[in-house]
């Protein structure tokens, strides 16, 4: 018997040897991580002054994180249309843009790319709440840029919701305070501001 119990305790306590090694290598994988993250967010910080649209021939070209490059290649874009080119740069450098172009013309990914980045670079997590709000006039552009945001932002961590009419409120309610990002219809969005007491904008980044 004595035996028995002593060879028990001698497995538990490998046991938790094991378990406390792995999670010392799950904290260091995570800090390496994290001052990689903190390298790379530098370095693409100082090349935003240099961006000048007339060298860009590639969304390589821009500093843009590698979560986001993962995105866009996966995603098939590899080479900027006009208002990619004009505009990413000026947004990156966090001016304000107004911009105009033909249909198809690859406004969506133009408008999107800054909005990633942007939250990306002032390492945005969950519970950073709402960070960016996307106001769309229909909910067939609000769709178009869930969408297209669903592919490029892929490799982020960031979550998304889309909120437009037509869909079930209190699910909406019931996820809206844990969204980073929310593209909406006008009149879905002041729904909830009257009607879900959590939804919180006291954070936002980018409207
Ligand atoms: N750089 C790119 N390379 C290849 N395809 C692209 C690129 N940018 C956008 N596209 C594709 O071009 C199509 C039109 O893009 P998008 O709908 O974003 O244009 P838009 O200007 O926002 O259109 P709209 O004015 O209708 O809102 C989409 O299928 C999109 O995936």
């Amino acid at each position: 018997m004595a035996q028995r119990t002593g060879t028990r305790h001698v497995n538990r306590s490998s046991k938790y040897g094991k378990g406390a090694r792995a999670k010392q290598q799950r904290k260091n994988f995570r800090k390496e991580r994290w001052e990689n993250d903190m390298k790379e967010l530098e370095t693409l910080k100082k090349r935003y002054e240099d961006i000048d649209s007339a060298s860009i021939s590639k969304f390589t070209d821009f500093p843009l994180s590698k979560k986001t490059r993962d995105g866009l290649l996966e995603a098939g874009y590899d080479v900027p249309t006009e208002i990619q080119r004009e505009t990413i740069g000026v947004s990156l450098k966090g001016h304000d843009v107004l911009g105009a172009a033909k249909t198809g013309s690859g406004k969506t990914l133009a408008f999107l790319l800054p909005v990633i980045e942007c939250l990306y670079q002032n390492r945005w997590t969950a519970i950073d709440g709402l960070g960016a709000l996307i106001i769309s006039p229909t909910r067939e552009l609000a769709y178009q840029t869930f969408e297209v945001l669903c592919k490029i932002g892929k490799h982020h961590d960031f979550s998304a919701g889309l909120i437009i009419g037509g869909k079930d409120l209190q699910e909406e309610a019931d996820k809206i305070h844990r969204t980073n990002i929310i593209i909406c219809t006008p009149g879905r969005l002041l729904q909830h501001m009257d009607e879900t007491s959590y939804f919180d904008c006291c954070n936002l980044l980018m409207l």
